[in-house]
């Protein structure tokens, strides 16, 4: 059993309240995240309600539709999971997911990482619900423990803009978060976002704080993609520069946001990896807030 603990990245030790054992509302708090990360503003380079960032191939309509298709594939992944099954088949409905994903964007891709991550993360909630795994186990330990070898050792896509960067860059990627368990979740996203909500008491701020965070740290594959090398080390320091400078606790933060937002798109820098740990980091929060 691959935990984080053995890994040496030692994880508190919460109680967590549990959203348990309702397997059939998974999927729709799933499609919820992906709903609410768009309704995120500002982040730097992404789509949301207020405008399209980087992109002029999808905006908020493309993204809304693409999450209201996905959704019924996230909760057969629930259910997959909650039923103990192995890898093989989480592809299978994922692949599934991807084909439904592409033919409600016209063939954009706009969620294909969120698929994959969130998917597996839907998967480790039915497993839980379903009492195949210690109930207090951490979604993301889950994924490592009963998939984490087969995400590593399963075939990889040769021609995606992604599998391109990784190769070129050296960079992980999607696979290798989702197989050490998401540290970029546990140890950034949620800390971020659980701090900025005590503070700020403002939902939609702390999300955007979360994703700055994610942002500052992620190796995402989409900024290599666009921008190689000097466009992930830009977004890197923007990103970082916002979160030492007190982030969304900061007065003013938000023409800062704005402002680094600007600068992205006029480098048509997208941090798509980002987004989406964003929507698995709101997932996580939900099944796992500790009891006060
Ligand atoms: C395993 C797959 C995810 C294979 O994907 P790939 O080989 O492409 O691997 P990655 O490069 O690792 O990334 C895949 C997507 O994951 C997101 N991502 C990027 N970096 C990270 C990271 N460090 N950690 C986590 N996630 C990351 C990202 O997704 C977002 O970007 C997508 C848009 O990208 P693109 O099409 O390139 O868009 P543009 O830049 O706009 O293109 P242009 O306009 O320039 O043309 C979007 O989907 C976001 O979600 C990466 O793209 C997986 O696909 C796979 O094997 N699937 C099979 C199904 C399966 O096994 N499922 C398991 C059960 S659910
Ligand atoms: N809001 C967003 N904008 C661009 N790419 C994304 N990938 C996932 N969410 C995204």
């Amino acid at each position: 059993m691959i935990t984080m603990a053995a890994r040496g990245m030692e994880r508190p030790l919460l109680r967590r309240a549990r959203m348990m054992p309702d397997v059939s509302a998974i999927g729709a708090v799933a499609a919820d995240c992906l709903v609410k990360e768009l309704e995120t503003w500002p982040k730097p380079g992404l789509v949301s309600h207020v405008d399209n960032g980087s992109h002029d191939d999808m905006d908020a309509g493309t993204f809304r539709r693409s999450a209201a298709a996905i959704r019924p594939y996230l909760q057969r992944l629930a259910d997959a999971g909650a039923f103990g099954c192995g890898m093989g088949r989480l592809r299978i409905i994922g692949l599934e997911a991807e084909r439904a994903m592409f033919a409600a964007t016209s063939g954009v891709n706009t969620h294909r990482g969120a698929i994959f991550g969130l998917g597996l993360l839907c998967a480790a909630a039915g497993a839980r619900a379903g009492g195949l795994v210690d109930p207090e186990l951490p979604l993301g330990d889950v994924v490592a423990r009963l998939w984490g070898d087969s995400i590593l050792d399963g075939p990889v896509l040769l021609h995606s803009h992604g599998s391109v960067a990784r190769r070129r860059f050296r960079a992980g990627g999607a696979r290798i978060e989702a197989a050490r368990g998401f540290p970029s979740i546990y140890g950034i996203g949620l800390p971020a976002l659980r701090r900025a909500t005590v503070v700020v008491e403002d939902t939609e701020a702390a999300r955007v704080e979360a994703c700055f965070a994610l942002i500052a740290s992620v190796e995402d594959t989409n900024l290599l993609h666009r921008g190689g090398l000097d466009g992930l080390r830009f977004a890197h320091d923007a990103a970082r520069r916002f979160v030492d400078a007190g982030g969304v606790c900061a007065s003013g933060w938000r023409a800062r946001a704005q402002s680094i937002h600007e600068s992205f798109v006029a480098r048509r820098l997208s941090p798509g990896g980002s987004a989406d740990l964003l929507a698995m980091t709101l997932f996580v929060d939900v099944h796992e807030r500790p009891i006060p």
